[in-house]
């Protein structure tokens, strides 16, 4: 059972001095494994949490393991549009270059709770954070071709559906399936993004990384005794990174553009997932709700 839920490896060789990253949610779990893989690899990292104190242990932590102290913290929290600004501001002015995002952080299953922009939570932060995040940092991506925007998704993105007449769930709201459809918008966000990105030289993918044995299950006390249990058979936070590193990392992989991948290999995702129409029109919803001029 380990074996058929802990496939695929990164082996790319490819080596990243030079090379600048910003791993969201790098404080813990597979944004934290992905972050010391890039770091390990020479890459100048940006861990980008909402808990200073919690990322700046995990820097000192990272540059003692690869001994590359261009490991740097930046408040970011996904929750807050003011927060994502702020945290963009500032990288814009301290940073000549960024060549590999990663929209990694993540909540699943939270009680019903909105964000300080007052969007539900799950799509606030998963989608609509990292939305914002992307398009506050795409002309540097630009400026920096070839470079590379990972979102990391789930396989529960085949039970998402997006519900625009109640996108904030103030009609009806089930904590499972809202991570579904936030899951579910990652990969929408990723092939309209792909799209508008041709010829750029910038190229996006989405991850499904695996079952992980990571903080995700938090909220859900059934999951966690779920994990718990199972925790022997899923895969570590290591394994779990390897399909975001693949994405970002793999040399050849711009004819792949906009694909879904896991286990290091291209996924097959459900039929609302590869809607073009539904796409494009929450493409148009996130930027009227996120206060970007649309195009
Ligand atoms: N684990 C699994 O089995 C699977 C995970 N995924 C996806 O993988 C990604 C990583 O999850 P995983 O490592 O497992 O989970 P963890 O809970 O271990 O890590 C999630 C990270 O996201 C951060 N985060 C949460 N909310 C915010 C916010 N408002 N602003 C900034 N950062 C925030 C957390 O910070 P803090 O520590 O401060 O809370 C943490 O660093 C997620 O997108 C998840 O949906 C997909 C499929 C399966
Ligand atoms: C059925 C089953 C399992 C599978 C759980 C799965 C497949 C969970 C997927 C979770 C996702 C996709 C979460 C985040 O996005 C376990 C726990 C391995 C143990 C054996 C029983």
């Amino acid at each position: 059972m380990r074996k058929m839920l802990s496939s695929g490896v990164c082996t790319s060789t490819v080596q990243l001095p030079g090379k600048v990253a910003v791993v969201t949610g790098a404080n813990t779990g597979i944004g934290k494994e992905t972050a010391k893989e890039l770091a390990q690899r020479g890459a100048r990292v940006y861990l980008a949490c909402r808990d200073i104190q919690k990322g700046e242990l995990v820097a000192r932590e990272i540059q003692t393991m690869t001994g590359n102290q261009q490991v740097l913290v930046r408040e970011l929290d996904l929750a807050d549009t003011k927060s994502i600004r702020a945290f963009a501001k500032d990288f814009l002015a301290e940073e000549k270059h960024l060549h590999i995002l990663i929209n990694n952080a993540g909540v699943m299953m939270c009680p019903y709770s909105k964000t300080a922009d007052g969007f539900e939570m799950h799509m606030g932060v998963n989608h609509l954070g990292h939305f914002l995040l992307t398009h506050l940092l795409l002309e540097k991506l630009k400026e920096s071709a070839p470079s590379r925007v990972v979102n990391v998704s789930s396989l529960a993105h085949h039970l998402g559906r997006i519900h625009f007449h109640n996108l904030q769930g103030e009609k009806f709201y089930n904590a499972g399936l809202a991570y579904c459809h936030s899951k579910l918008a990652n990969i929408l966000f990723t092939q309209e993004l792909a799209r508008r990105l041709k010829g750029s030289g910038v190229t996006t993918y989405s991850v499904h990384p695996g079952t992980v044995n990571s903080e995700l299950v938090r909220h859900s006390l059934f999951m966690k005794w779920m994990w718990w249990l199972f925790s022997f058979f899923i895969k570590t936070p290591k394994q779990g990174a390897q399909t975001s590193l693949y994405c970002a990392i793999t040399e050849g992989l711009e004819i792949l553009n906009g694909h879904h991948f896991s286990d290091c290999s291209v996924a097959w995702v459900s039929a609302q997932a590869r809607n073009e129409t539904i796409a494009r029109r929450l493409w148009d919803v996130s930027c009227d709700l996120l206060g970007i001029p649309m195009d």
